[in-house]
């Protein structure tokens, strides 16, 4: 784990509004680098949308979002992906690495090495030369899932990365997760699951696109407690550091 205290990703009175709809409202947090964090809440809360967000697909309505990452991995629900895709397995995981090799040129051997490692930690070795649309639901969701890893990305964005999967693969799949947080990657989950919202060390619930609980992560040493910043002691609760000290990177 990480001995980074400086957030991964900085969210000031951040609002979406979609078609109307306001989603997000007010939100102000900090994702603490090298750590896992839970998003949870009920159904339309604003969990999928607060994770664009913080991966910088979803551009907000207004209020800050700054990064501190090189390399963002955003693994969708399943419901998101085609099951036509006329590839194999390996080769859905090897489009995780092509990210910086780009699309025609050789994968190198880390890149190779990062493809080899996420499928025997996903235990997808002997379902390789699979084609990815005969997989099971279980399956195409552990392939997603070592696509993001062999990204190689220092924050990895999870949307219910277990939700309709069996037992077992939950496990495989948290198992992968603190696998990565053990390596000083940041993870963010959108999660249902008490057995994921169990693991995190930061759990964010939201509601009707608030936040209800998000206790302040750890502060960088010597950070005050509110940044005058801000112009808001609430902002600031949940700020580590200055905006300022924060380099975006990502
Ligand atoms: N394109 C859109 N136009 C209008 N409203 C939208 C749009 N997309 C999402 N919303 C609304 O924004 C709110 C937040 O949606 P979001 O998908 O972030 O919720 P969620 O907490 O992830 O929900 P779930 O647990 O059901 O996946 C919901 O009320 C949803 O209906």
């Amino acid at each position: 784990m990480t001995t980074s205290h400086q957030p991964a990703a900085l969210l000031e009175r951040v609002d979406v509004v979609l078609d109307g709809h306001p989603a997000l409202v007010g939100v102000d947090l900090a994702v603490p680098a090298g750590r896992l964090t839970v998003l949870t809440g009920p159904n339309g809360a604003g969990k999928s949308t607060l994770l664009e967000v913080i991966a910088g697909t979803r551009p907000v309505t207004a209020g800050r979002v700054r990064r501190d990452v090189d390399r963002v991995a955003f693994v969708p629900q399943r419901a998101a992906t085609s099951d036509r895709l006329p590839v194999t397995v390996r080769e859905v995981v090897t489009v995780g690495a092509w990210g910086e090799a780009g699309l025609w040129r050789p994968v190198g051997r880390d890149r190779r090495r990062r493809v080899a490692e996420a499928l025997d930690l996903l235990g997808l070795g002997p379902l390789a030369r699979r084609p990815f649309g005969e997989l099971s639901g279980g399956e195409r969701q552990r392939t997603l899932l070592a696509q993001g890893l062999a990204r190689g990305a220092d924050l990895l964005l999870l949307d219910e990365p277990t939700t309709g999967l069996d037992a077992a693969t939950s496990e495989r799949i948290r198992d992968a997760v603190v696998a990565q947080v053990a390596r000083g990657i940041t993870v963010v989950g959108v999660s249902h699951d008490p057995a994921v919202v169990a693991l995190a060390d930061h759990r964010v619930e939201l509601s009707e696109g608030r936040l209800v609980d998000a206790p302040t992560p750890p502060a960088r040493q010597g950070a005050p407690a509110d940044d005058p910043s801000t112009g808001s002691t609430d902002a600031g609760r949940h700020n580590v550091g200055r905006p300022a000290e924060i380099s975006r990177t990502g």
